[in-house]
């Protein structure tokens, strides 16, 4: 490839809260969050898993989610993606899956947790919803049943950047890493893991958990998180990372809320790749 080709850097910031129950609080903490990433220089920046809400409860859950259609999140943050010129990742919202008519008569059955691509020109480009379910016993005693609240994702999803190829997951996903071996095969060369990951799991597998899969993948990836104490004393790890595709953690944001912005080269795509070939060798096995 000439160098004419040769795909150019960005800066990408990740952004670090700790969401609460009231959307509009929450709205109003990440657009703060996500004008202090891009007065810093970012062009795409990324909010972590529930933007919207961390409320604990099926019921209130469900009761509190929307339809798109006129989504007050969706809304604020198409304008501030437009008003600022930057492509936005929204970690994730909770959203009813119905129309506003539908969602008009009764409480939904179950919601999503959607992430969305946001354009500089406030369209979206891109939605995927997180397919695997946090349905885990913690052993410091918190119990998860994320599948009864809700409906998982059936297909991975990639969408362009102006830099190369996104590929969109969310928080427990990275543990299943063959999906992100699938988004790297698809060309992917970013992977966005927008988080609210538990304090106790996070600190013996968050770092490693990152790391393995941009090494993998030979990807850039972009973590977000929840950070502090949220509802009903629910603690979330903090931590947004961003990787780069040899495993090197180019930014750590530590436990409180905040930005982190880095440099992206998407060469370092092809280096990595090229250094160790991991991805492109086709395993071929028999027994077990
Ligand atoms: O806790 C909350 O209220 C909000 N958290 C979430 O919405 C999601 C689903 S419950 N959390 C995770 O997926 C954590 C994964 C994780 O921590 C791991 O894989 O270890």
């Amino acid at each position: 490839m000439s160098d004419s080709t040769a795909a150019t850097g960005f800066k990408a910031g990740c952004i670090q809260m700790t969401a609460g129950p009231e959307l509009q609080g929450n709205i109003d903490q990440a657009s703060q969050l996500i004008r202090q990433a891009a007065g810093q220089g970012a062009d795409f920046v990324l909010t972590p898993e529930n933007t919207s809400f961390m409320i604990p409860g099926r019921r209130n859950i469900l009761a509190n989610a929307l339809p798109e259609e006129g989504h007050p999140a969706l809304e604020a943050f198409s304008a501030l993606a437009r008003e600022l010129g930057i492509w936005l990742l929204l970690g994730s919202l909770t959203i009813d899956p119905r129309t506003s008519a539908e969602a008009a008569a009764a409480p939904p059955e179950r919601v999503a947790n959607r992430s969305f691509l946001v354009t500089p020109e406030g369209t979206i480009a891109a939605r995927y919803d997180k397919i695997h379910m946090f349905d885990v016993d913690i052993p410091d005693g918190q119990t998860y049943r994320e599948s009864r609240t809700f409906r998982p994702g059936g297909d991975a999803v990639t969408a362009e950047l102006p830099w190369g190829r996104l590929g969109m997951t969310v928080c427990y996903d990275v543990r299943f890493a063959g999906l992100y071996r699938q988004l790297a095969r698809a060309g992917a060369a970013f992977i966005s893991v927008p988080a609210a990951f538990t304090r106790f799991t996070g600190r013996a597998h968050w770092h490693v958990l990152l790391r393995a899969r941009a090494i993998e993948t030979g990807c850039f990836i972009l973590a977000p998180a929840q950070c502090g104490t949220h509802a009903e004393d629910r603690q979330t790890y903090g931590h947004a990372l961003i990787v780069a595709p040899w495993g090197e953690v180019l930014a750590d944001a530590g436990e409180d809320p905040g930005v982190v912005v880095a440099e992206i080269d998407p060469a370092r795509v092809g280096e990595a790749r090229g250094m160790v070939p991991s991805l492109s060798y086709d395993s071929v096995y028999a027994g077990a």
